[in-house]
């Protein structure tokens, strides 16, 4: 039975849209030769589980080869963001994503430092990694943000977005073409994050017991 039919025995027709958007990416033969890698971009302040569970959605829907998660030095649109040190958030992600195969760690944007911007990352990597396909992915909601990104249309040409939503929601109208990927949301940010710990309370669950037992140790965001 193909995917398509189990979905319509127990999905209403919305969802099965939502499906098809990621079943017609399906890797064709003749990019067997390209290897196919996304990338989940952020400050990462902590890390926790909701960029998990979205990264191994869209690696497993996708059919993709690696997933890097790429800590930012500096997030080019919250210029007032505080972060804690760069080298603490790369631990952290290790940590994170240690026990699955597809994740890597690229500290590409923390070693060159200042304020990012895709574009320019994005030039690097294309350069550096002819055979590779790229795969920008991004919080559905952000997809409205894309057109104040910087040189966004030179952008759109050297990746492809992928937005994630939930299972059944509709996608979002958008000026650049986004491959839709469903995932479980949870409503968890790093803020909500940084803020329990501040009050003394669990993030048990919320963030991989690594990352926590990381940020007791060094004793991190105890202070506002
Ligand atoms: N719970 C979540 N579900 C789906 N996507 C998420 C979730 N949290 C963050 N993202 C996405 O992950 C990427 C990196 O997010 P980031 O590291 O800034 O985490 P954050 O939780 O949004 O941080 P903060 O609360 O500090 O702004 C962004 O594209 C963001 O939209
Ligand atoms: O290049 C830009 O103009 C740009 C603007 C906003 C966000 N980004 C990138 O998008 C990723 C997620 O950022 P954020 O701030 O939504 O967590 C991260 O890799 C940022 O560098 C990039």
């Amino acid at each position: 039975m193909s995917i398509e039919t189990k979905i319509q025995i127990f999905t209403s027709l919305d969802e099965v849209f939502s499906v098809f958007s990621y079943s017609q990416e399906a890797r064709q033969p003749s990019q067997f030769d390209r290897n196919r890698i996304g990338i989940l971009g952020g400050t990462f302040n902590p890390p926790h589980m909701g960029h998990l569970l979205m990264a191994e959605q869209v690696g497993n829907q996708l059919d993709l080869d690696e997933i890097w998660f790429m800590p930012t030095a500096k997030p080019p649109h919250a210029p007032g963001k505080k972060t804690i040190a760069a080298q603490h958030r790369l631990q952290m992600v290790q940590k994170a994503i240690d026990n699955n195969p597809l994740f890597k760690l690229q500290p590409y944007e923390v070693n060159r430092g200042g304020t990012n911007y895709t574009v320019d990352t994005m030039r690097h990597f294309v350069e550096e990694y002819p055979q590779s396909d790229f795969y920008f992915i991004i919080g559905g909601d952000s997809v409205n943000d894309l057109t104040t990104w910087r040189e966004i249309d030179v952008l759109n040409q050297l990746v492809q977005f992928v937005g994630v939503r939930r299972l059944g929601s509709r996608p979002y109208d958008s000026p650049y073409s986004i491959i839709w990927v469903d995932s479980p949301l949870i409503d968890l940010s790093s803020s909500e994050i940084r803020l329990r710990v501040y009050l003394e309370q669990s993030i048990r669950y919320q963030v991989p017991q690594a990352v926590e037992e990381y940020i007791m140790k060094h004793r991190l965001y105890m202070e506002q």
